[in-house]
């Protein structure tokens, strides 16, 4: 297996270094302002964020039920500059610590409140989900195939969360440039290679993002393209709006309720298929660890290894599955991912410097655009492969 340079956020001007010296003090700055934490907290968030950014790592105390996990996977790395960790382990790291600096571990008031709660509401309150989940009633009428590509591409899209069932159905939006790799015909093919079988969805964000996702699932089990679907999701809040259990059950109670009949009847149809099994949802210690899927426990590994088909959403999954490093982008996306127990299929908007499975003239072009065109969430990739 060829080799990259990993990514650091010690690089001056890099997107990895924006995002620890511009982004996390915004995003301090809104998570103080959306619950009122005490001092004890407050003052723990800004150290936080004076240490991530000009100070050295620090490991978690000893009484963290998983202080062990953490000095093995940080080995080698505790009083060393946030910077020279790499990209995906210092942010997974942050994330964790954030949690501790909130309360969230400590026996008392903030235990178990998610910080990123207030956001994740108010996305999911908000009016453009009640447009797109008033636009899945038009897709009924959709010939088959045309439905499941809209469906697949609302999930695909819902990764950037500023587009819509309406808009990825075909009123705008998206255009087919920025779509990079499109492999969805191999994902449909696998899919139906055999009939039933499970499929493994490995979510990223709650909200506008796994309401679509969901969608799919359904689609999915109703069409009889799985016989089960498992869908994993982190075991405590990270990376701001990534999903949980408690995110599931307020999407799921979201589409129950929705007054479009469709969207009604796909709620309920999940509920029904989460009493009788055919949905489950699973977590996972190891989707809030800070190193890429070739280095997941044999646990998992067997678990997912059974799978017809694995699909991993958004720009983390991608990050972690086919290594967070600065591949050339004509890397082919099979042999990144030979690692992988099952077949997989990424379904990504570029969010983060890394991309693999490009063809050369499209990887050319792009630079020549001198936009930020990794990073953007403009664009994005449908890639598959069997391993
Ligand atoms: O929600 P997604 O698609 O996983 O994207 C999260 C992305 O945001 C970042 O954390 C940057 O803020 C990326 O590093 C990360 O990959």
């Amino acid at each position: 297996m060829p080799t990259a340079p990993v990514i650091r956020s010690d690089v001056p001007g890099s997107f990895a270094r924006a995002v620890f010296h511009d982004r996390h003090p915004e995003l301090v700055r809104q998570v103080l302002g959306a619950l009122p934490y005490g001092p004890v907290e407050r003052a723990a968030v800004e150290r936080l964020l004076v240490e991530s950014t000009t100070g050295v790592l620090e490991p978690l105390g000893e009484d963290a039920q998983d202080a062990a996990r953490w000095l093995e996977w940080g080995g080698g790395l505790w009083g060393k500059p946030w910077g020279e960790a790499p990209f995906l382990w210092a942010e997974s790291y942050f994330y964790r610590r954030l949690l501790d600096a909130t309360g969230y571990f400590r026996p008392g008031a903030w235990q178990g409140v998610d910080p990123f709660a207030p956001f994740k509401a108010a996305e999911l309150a908000g009016e453009a989900v009640d447009e797109e989940l008033a636009a899945l009633g038009g897709l009924d009428g959709l010939p088959g195939a045309r439905r499941a590509e809209a469906l697949l591409s609302s999930a695909l899209w819902g990764n950037r969360a500023d587009l819509s069932f309406r808009i990825t159905a075909g009123t705008g939006g998206a255009t087919a440039s920025d779509l990079l790799v499109d492999d969805s015909a191999t994902l449909w093919a696998e899919l139906e290679r055999a009939g039933g079988g499970r499929v493994c969805v490995v979510a990223d964000n709650a909200g506008r993002e796994l309401l679509p996702d969901l969608v799919l699932i359904d689609h999915l089990l109703s069409g009889g393209l799985a016989a089960q679907v498992v869908l994993y999701v982190k075991p405590q809040p990270y990376f701001v709006s990534d999903a949980t259990m408690a995110d599931v059950l307020a999407a799921v109670g979201r589409l129950r309720t929705a007054p479009c009949p469709a969207a009604g009847a796909v709620g309920g149809r999940l509920w029904q298929a989460m009493n009788s099994g055919t949905l489950v949802v699973r977590t996972d210690p190891f989707f809030c660890a800070p190193l890429p899927f070739h280095d997941m426990p044999a646990a998992l590994r067997g678990e997912l290894s059974g799978a017809k088909l694995t699909i991993l959403k958004g720009d983390l999954n991608y990050r972690r599955l086919v290594g967070d490093r600065l591949w050339p982008p004509t890397t082919p996306f099979a042999g990144a991912v030979s690692h992988f127990p099952s077949p997989v299929a990424a379904l990504r908007t570029l969010k983060s410097d890394v991309i693999v499975g490009l063809d050369a003239t499209t990887a050319a072009r792009l630079d020549g655009t001198g936009t930020a065109w990794r990073t953007s969430g403009r664009h994005a990739v449908i890639q598959v492969a069997r391993p």
